[in-house]
């Protein structure tokens, strides 16, 4: 399935977005004036050397952080005039989270662990159902130490999609795991995208992951320097790095 992205509205905007870290007298310019969309059922993948602003970006897409200047846009809402509580609310409603250290918790089970996030959202899936979205329906009363890297980053991804969240922002998702198992990984992520129709931006610094995306995102010194589109997404399993 191919999208045509630019014919919807977008779901997430930023408008001349800029991020400036400030310890001491030095001053580290993160982001210098970012416009970038994120469509509804869309995959992105941004790639940049470390260092050139991917996560701040990310960070600051999701709700977790704040622009120095410019907007942020949820549809036709302004993010940025939000107070914490309103922020926080957004993230909990319509965000998703996955990153490299799968953050679980290590003394609950895999359905425990996304229990946690289904405990206090709206429309949420039944954490069994999530897990076995990810392929997991046999590791449900597993601890997170009893299971590989990729099966705790598939529970990380049931957790992030059993809110059934518009969005899910993936920062190196499969940066901790070998290529094989980064796939099964992968494969989560696009059966949600399908399923659900998530809109997806996931960092990476695995180039051959681009081809799995709709569009991928150059960044460099705190810029979006160019964008690719690619005519067809391939399969995780098609993709090598
Ligand atoms: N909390 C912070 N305080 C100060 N500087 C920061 C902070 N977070 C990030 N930076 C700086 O902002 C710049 C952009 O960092 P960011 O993490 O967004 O880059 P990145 O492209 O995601 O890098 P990587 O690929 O290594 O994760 C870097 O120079 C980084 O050192």
């Amino acid at each position: 399935m191919d999208n045509e992205p630019t014919q919807l509205a977008a779901i997430l905007r930023t408008e001349e977005v800029t991020k400036i870290y400030r310890s001491g007298s030095v001053a580290v310019h993160a982001l210098r004036g970012v416009d970038f969309a994120l469509y509804p059922h869309e995959i992105v993948v941004l790639l940049g050397e470390s260092g050139s602003g991917k996560s701040t970006l990310l960070n600051i897409l999701g709700g977790l952080d704040r622009p120095s200047s410019g907007r942020i846009h949820f549809r036709d809402r302004d993010l940025t005039s939000l107070d914490d509580d309103a922020l926080t609310e957004f993230r909990r409603a319509h965000v998703g989270f996955v990153f490299q250290f799968y953050n679980l918790v290590p003394s609950l089970t895999a359905r425990e662990n996304v229990a946690l996030v289904t405990e206090i959202a709206d429309d949420p899936m039944r954490p069994e159902d999530a897990l076995d979205q990810v392929g997991l329906s046999g590791r449900l009363d597993h601890f997170p130490s009893e299971m590989s890297g990729g099966e705790q980053q598939r529970v990380s991804i049931a957790r992030a999609i059993a809110k059934r969240p518009q969005i899910l922002l993936c920062d190196e998702p499969t940066g901790a795991l070998d290529s094989k198992t980064g796939v099964t990984v992968l494969h989560a992520l696009v059966e949600a995208n399908r399923n659900h129709g998530t809109a997806i931006a996931l960092i990476t610094h695995n180039v051959g992951i681009r081809r799995i995306a709709d569009r991928v995102i150059h960044m460099a010194d705190g810029r979006i320097t160019h964008e690719d589109r690619n005519a067809t997404r391939l399969s995780p399993s098609e993709v090598s790095w």
